[in-house]
């Protein structure tokens, strides 16, 4: 049984909010609304609410308590579905808290621009001139798929003919395998990381920031598509990639603008974009490239 005080609050709330309430109105008669506007309460004992005056005859708590109860179990699911593997149904791997590299021990520059854009052309100057360890995802992709045995060959064969996106869980991972393996050969060295052609979606990027290591910004190269194309048309001549004839290299310019691009879009949006034009050539190119680095990096980057 209720506390009496418990009663008259309830009660008191009750009548409070209730829609039949019958007001003691502080506003005289003659300006009030027409009876037909104001509440049934007004024409007496005839309305929905016969009962005593000031008292509804509807109990408002049980509503209150089951609707309560019902959005926080609501919640509860919600939220226990979030740690669910959506495919299996299965709980997935703990979240990792921290990433396995931290950003004021390593660096890491994304590097990112259209098929063709020239990534692979400057990141080797950048090497070569401040010992960065480039990292390409497209070439630990094609070398991936071309390792025996390997349970993705097949997978990664197929999405890079198609030009669509691998699934991030491998491309993080061969990543993260690589900037470890570097790491350990050399741990005294500033890791210094150039990861080129990537992040190309968005998942990718959060998921990489999140479980592998925070990057600094990401170098863009802004090409035109008939630039590009020429380019990578010119390269299928001797490349031997799969991608780099006019069938797939229409494919993986629809990706780069409708996946790729909102991930620079992202950055940009946190200032954390370093834009090159890329249309010069390739010596013209990397100096700009340079003089925006030692803008953003300092001289000695
Ligand atoms: N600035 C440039 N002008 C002309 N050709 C370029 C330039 N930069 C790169 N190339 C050539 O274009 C092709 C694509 O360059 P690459 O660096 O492989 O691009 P990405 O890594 O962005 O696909 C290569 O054959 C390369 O030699
Ligand atoms: O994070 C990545 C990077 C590359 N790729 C695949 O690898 C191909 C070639 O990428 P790469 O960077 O080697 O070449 P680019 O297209 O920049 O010349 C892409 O079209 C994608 O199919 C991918 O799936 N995920």
């Amino acid at each position: 049984m209720a506390h009496p005080t418990t009663r008259i609050f309830t009660r008191r709330v009750c009548q409070q909010f209730s829609p039949f309430r019958r007001p003691s109105s502080p506003i005289p008669r003659h300006l009030r609304a027409p009876a037909s506007r104001r509440s049934y309460a007004a024409s007496g004992e005839k309305g929905p609410n016969p009962g005593r005056p000031g008292q509804s005859p509807f109990k408002v708590w049980p509503f209150i308590a089951i609707t309560l109860a019902g959005s926080g179990a609501y919640v509860l699911m919600v939220r226990s579905r979030q740690d669910m593997d959506p495919k299996t149904g299965q709980i997935a791997a703990p979240k990792k808290d921290t990433p396995t590299f931290s950003p004021s021990k390593v660096t890491v520059l994304f590097v990112l621009g259209g098929p063709g854009a020239g990534k692979g052309t400057q990141c080797a100057n950048l090497v070569r001139d401040y010992h960065f360890t480039h990292l390409s995802a497209g070439d630990l992709l094609r070398a991936e798929q071309d390792r025996e045995g390997s349970e993705f060959g097949n997978l990664i064969k197929e999405y890079i003919r198609d030009g669509k996106i691998v699934p991030m869980e491998v491309t993080v991972q061969l990543l993260e395998n690589a900037m470890a393996e570097q790491v350990q050969k050399d741990p005294a060295a500033k890791g210094k990381f150039l990861i080129d052609g990537f992040p190309r979606k968005m998942d990718q990027a959060i998921k990489f920031e999140e479980t592998v290591c925070p990057s600094k910004f990401v170098l863009f190269f802004d090409c035109p598509e008939e630039e590009m194309q020429r380019r990578l048309l010119e390269r299928g001549k001797t490349s031997g990639r799969s991608d780099d004839n006019a069938e797939s290299i229409k494919k993986r310019f629809k990706t780069f603008l409708e996946t790729s691009m909102p991930v620079v879009d992202y950055f940009e949006g946190q200032g954390r974009v370093v834009k090159v034009v890329a249309t010069k050539t390739p010596d013209e190119v990397y100096n700009e490239t340079r003089g925006r680095l030692e803008q953003r990096l300092g001289k000695q980057f």
